[in-house]
């Protein structure tokens, strides 16, 4: 098998070898073969992988030309000559890369702080005043530095020219100038120094792109083409964030920096009767926001009064080059956050609830191999993959691994602290029994919680497994959200390293390496900051693994570690402290497994306490009526045929959605004809649909749609069959089977669905047998069929000998509810398309659904509702809206990172209130209000000289 983990070529060699010592010479040969089978399969499909992948990129037309080659000889010749270049400037110095938390203290200012305390010390007023000025730049809201500024105010000989800014760039110095003299209407210095100021300000920009090029530590052993790939986005992020951090002016963030120099220049030069320029000005102002009204009727002024036509309009061209160089840059981007990012889940289904496999518990052995093995079975069942092992990671009992859970169990799990506030040092952290305060206070977090628990206890016996052990204890567990870079925990870092359990120390004490350390990322960073990295005894650093969700790393308490910051958001890990010692166990897992215990206990009701008939009333009110039900109809007691549950029009809907979004595969391996040759299967889950939505491939109302129809049919299902205890979703999938043209084969005995139930393995002597593989987590199923015109398709419940008891004829709206134990198959579909939303439902929370949660949290933050359907909301769902909004609304935008109560840079009016009064409107077309004002300042202005 292709990708059966268990038979790859250096395990059967391996196992070849082991055979070889037992002198087992026929499986030794055997192991050999399939061995050497398998190493030529396998570099056959990675080559192939390769070229494929190139010649799907690159044009036919343009392959002889090899571009490629003339790229890497290219890249040759700059390697060379960047290695030569800094040899020779740089002599005899390291080659290695100061820590990049030593060169973020210098981004940051920080040596400042000591400057500023020195020169005091040497009686240097005046540079004391200077460097605590320009470190009280990046830090106003540090009260110290504030009391100190105001102590030198009063010193003897200090006068306001002293609090200067040392770090402050010439551009921006070129760029107050230039300000000043437009206040001032001397319009030459103002073109002078904005001219000026942007000619600094390109150079600038070069040169924090260049500063991007910088090393990159990759994981694993990537391929060539993915190496290069993934170390070129962290570079390209780095370069795009560069406007975004030259435009900040100490604290203050000037949005459309760049642009906002033509809004001056035109005004100027058109006092200047410099008419060429003027124009020119309005074209580069426009390529930048190119909706921004005033500036549109200035051009349209400027065309009416002095003749100038379209073709006039052209954009200075090194304004130009930077408008598009960035645009491209954005759409790359724009890619990877919709494309790129998600093309290694699209190649997994996440739909086969792989994680919620049952956890191996650890034996008792005096074998320390013996708990190893099965546990290394398991998590490469749910598709764990070691990245980093001990030696890679320079140490001993290290390792990285990855694929431990998903984005859907990341997001659940934040949920918990998202309303946590944040410490004196910015971090967020939250304990396990803070976690179930969380639940108390909203049990709608109860998922979370469970989630958490999981987690943990996964951590805890995946460690105990590599280290040998027969278990270790919890001693302490958090989750813990360092702040983004911007966002404040700069202050936290001047003189200690932050660490993983959210504290920050300057020595590292002695700890005991009878302790582990796992941390469990909960957040991606994909820019190449917010690292976990590892130090030798001199504070070297040995090896660093980017925060990634899913992505497991273990290591001794011992060891020493600390944590980059993150470079823009929010960096959140689960953090688990391990130890051999039981009487250190924190006790918290076993207060979360009695508090969940207890949960679900309230919600079981007594069957004399269950009454559902006003819930059924209002179903029936609804127009859903019951066809048939029960053993007298269906021969089986928990059966039930319903019908009105959902539109003509809903239903047409949601083939739509189906039939958009589907992918060719059962969902569960990826066969397009799953159950019978003659049928191909197109399946749609929830997690591909929000993702979907998220791309605007999709609508999101449909969306909704789905989640609205599909809870109406669980709690129809739920309150006919009088059940005791809650239903919650364990899979919906829209699904379509299609009959294939031009079918020769004879279908008389074939079936679309063999006879099954969905909770256990029916065997051919009739009974039913529950395996590993078998979703017995999977109480009741429904499905709500979509449509009637096809041929065929009926659905059927079966006795055990396979023989049909009952049949179902599909039909829009229609709905088939039954414990998932029940036999039922599908007749072949012989013509046309049979659609239909399938649901299974457990009654055990630890198998929700996540990916409903992620798509009910995606339809809120878009601007869905976020409120659960009732019975009487139906039919508020309308068709109207489906269509998508145009896709390329979903442009990327930089992020601004400016301070809301910073404070203004000293005598420039224009910058203080377009940077204060800013909104969160990221769009590049947008003018600020203030913006608008100065435009009009403008545009009056310029009538005022006309009139003259
Ligand atoms: O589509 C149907 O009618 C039944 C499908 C089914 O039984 C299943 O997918 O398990
Ligand atoms: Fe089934």
């Amino acid at each position: 098998l292709p990708d059966d983990p268990s038979s790859t070529y250096e395990i059967l060699y391996e196992k070849a070898l082991e055979a070889y010592k037992d002198g087992n010479w026929f499986a030794c040969a055997s192991y050999l073969n399939r061995s050497i089978q398998d190493y030529k399969f396998y570099v056959e499909v990675v080559t192939r992988c390769r070229l494929n992948c190139k010649k799907s990129v690159i044009p036919a037309e343009a392959v002889g030309i090899n571009f490629e080659l003339i790229y890497y000889q290219q890249l040759l010749e700059i390697s060379d000559c960047l290695r030569r270049c800094k040899k020779g400037k740089l002599g005899k110095r390291p080659e290695i890369p100061a820590p990049l938390v030593v060169d973020r203290k210098f981004e940051d200012r920080m040596p400042y702080n000591y400057l500023q305390f020195c020169y005091f010390k040497l009686e240097k007023n005046k540079e004391a005043v200077a460097a605590a000025y320009t470190y009280f730049i990046t830090h106003q809201d540090d009260q110290r530095i504030i009391d100190n500024l105001k102590y030198y105010r009063g010193l003897e000989g200090v006068t306001d020219e002293d609090f200067k800014d040392l770090e402050r760039n010439a551009y921006q110095n070129a760029y107050v100038r230039g300000l000043h003299a437009y206040h001032d209407s001397d319009w030459e210095s103002t073109v002078k120094n904005m001219e000026e100021s942007l000619r600094l300000y390109f150079e600038e920009e070069e040169k924090c792109c260049a500063a991007c090029e910088g090393p990159y530590s990759h994981n694993g052993h990537p391929d060539f083409v993915n190496a290069v790939a993934d170390h070129f986005l962290v570079v390209l992020i780095c370069q795009y964030k560069c406007e975004e951090k030259l435009s900040v002016f100490g604290k203050e963030y000037l949005p459309n920096f760049v642009g906002e120099h033509f809004n001056f220049l035109q005004f100027a030069y058109f006092h200047m009767k410099d008419l060429d320029k003027v124009v020119q000005a309005v074209a580069t102002f426009l390529l930048f926001q190119p909706d921004d009204e005033d500036m549109l009727r200035n051009k349209a002024y400027y065309m009416k009064e002095f003749g100038f036509h379209q073709g006039h309009f052209i954009p200075f061209e090194e304004a130009k080059q930077y408008f598009e160089r960035r645009k491209i840059f954005s759409e790359i981007i724009d890619y990877v956050k919709t494309e790129y990012a998600l093309s290694s889940d699209k190649l997994v289904d996440d739909t086969s609830n792989a994680w919620t496999k049952k956890i191996p518990p650890l034996k008792e052995t005096t074998n320390p191999h013996s708990n190893y093995q099965p546990f290394m079975e398991y998590t490469e069942k749910i598709g764990v993959t070691i990245v980093a092992d001990s030696a890679e990671l320079n140490g001993s009992s290290r390792l990285a691994a990855d694929g431990f859970f998903h984005d859907d169990h990341c997001h659940i799990i934040s949920d918990l602290i998202r309303k946590k506030k944040s410490d004196s040092t910015g971090v967020r952290q939250i304990t396990i029994p803070e976690a179930i305060q969380v639940v108390v206070e909203e049990h709608e977090y109860e998922i979370s919680l469970r989630l958490l628990l999981r987690v943990i206890e996964v951590v805890r016996l995946y460690i105990s497994a590599f280290i040998n052990s027969t278990g270790l204890f919890v001693k302490q567990a958090r989750i813990v959200c360092r702040p983004g870079d911007d966002k404040g925990e700069k202050k936290q870092h001047e003189d200690c390293i932050p660490q993983e359990d959210g504290g920050c120390i300057k020595t590292f004490s002695h700890l005991s390496d009878q302790e582990y350390i796992g941390v469990a990322f909960l957040t991606n960073i994909i820019d190449g900051t917010g690292q976990l990295y590892f130090m030798d005894k001199d504070k070297q650093i040995q090896s660093s693994l980017a925060p990634k969700c899913g992505r497991l790393t273990i290591f001794k308490a011992s060891d020493h570690h600390g944590v980059n910051p993150s470079s823009v958001n929010e960096r959140c890990s689960l953090y688990v402290h391990l130890t051999s010692n039981v009487n250190d166990d924190d006790k918290s897992q076993r207060q979360v497994k009695e508090f969940l215990k207890k949960m679900d206990e309230g919600r079981t009701k007594q069957p004399s306490e269950v009454n559902n008939t006003e819930i059924l009333q209002q179903f029936y009110d609804q127009g859903v009526k019951i066809i048939q039900a029960g053993e007298k109809d269906l021969l089986g007691r928990e059966r039930l045929v319903a019908d009105g549950l959902a539109t003509e029009e809903e239903c047409s809907r949601l083939i739509n959605l189906t039939r958009k979004g589907g992918l060719y595969g059962d969902g569960y391996k990826g066969t397009t004809s799953p159950h019978t040759d003659s049928e191909t299967f197109l399946g749609l889950n929830i997690s591909r649909a929000s993702k979907l939505v998220q791309q605007k491939a999709v609508s999101m109302n449909i969306v909704q749609l789905a989640l609205d129809i599909s809870e109406m049919s669980r709690l129809l299902v739920e309150k006919f069959l009088n059940l005791s205890h809650p239903l919650y979703f364990e899979y919906t999938h829209l699904v379509c089977r299609t009959a294939k043209e031009a079918n020769e084969k004879d279908r008389s005995d074939d079936l679309s669905h063999p006879v099954h139930a969905d909770n256990c393995d029916l065997q051919p002597d009739g009974t039913c047998i529950v395996r590993e593989t078998s979703f017995m987590q999977r109480h009741y199923s429904a499905i709500l069929y979509l449509n009637e015109d096809i041929e065929g398709g009926d659905f059927f419940f079966a006795y055990p000998n396979k023989s049909v008891q009952v049949s179902v004829q599909p039909k829009c709206g229609r709905l088939v509810g039954f414990n998932a134990g029940e036999f039922h198959g599908v007749r072949a579909v012989l013509k046309g398309q049979r659609c239909a939303l399938a649901m299974w439902y457990t009654k055990d929370p630890s198998y929700v659904e996540l990916s409903r949660i992620t798509a009910k949290r995606v339809l809120s933050q878009m601007g869905g509702k976020s409120k659960t359907t009732t019975v009487t909301d139906r039919n508020q769902n309308t068709g109207k809206d489906d269509e998508v909004e145009d896709a390329s609304a979903n442009v990327v935008h930089p992020k601004n990172a400016d301070d809301q109560n910073s404070q203004s840079i000293p005598a420039s009016k224009e910058s203080k209130d377009a940077g204060a009064e800013r909104t969160d409107n990221e769009s590049e077309v947008s003018t600020s209000k203030e913006t608008s004002s100065s435009m009009m300042e403008v545009k009056s202005k310029a009538m005022e000289k006309e009139e003259l």
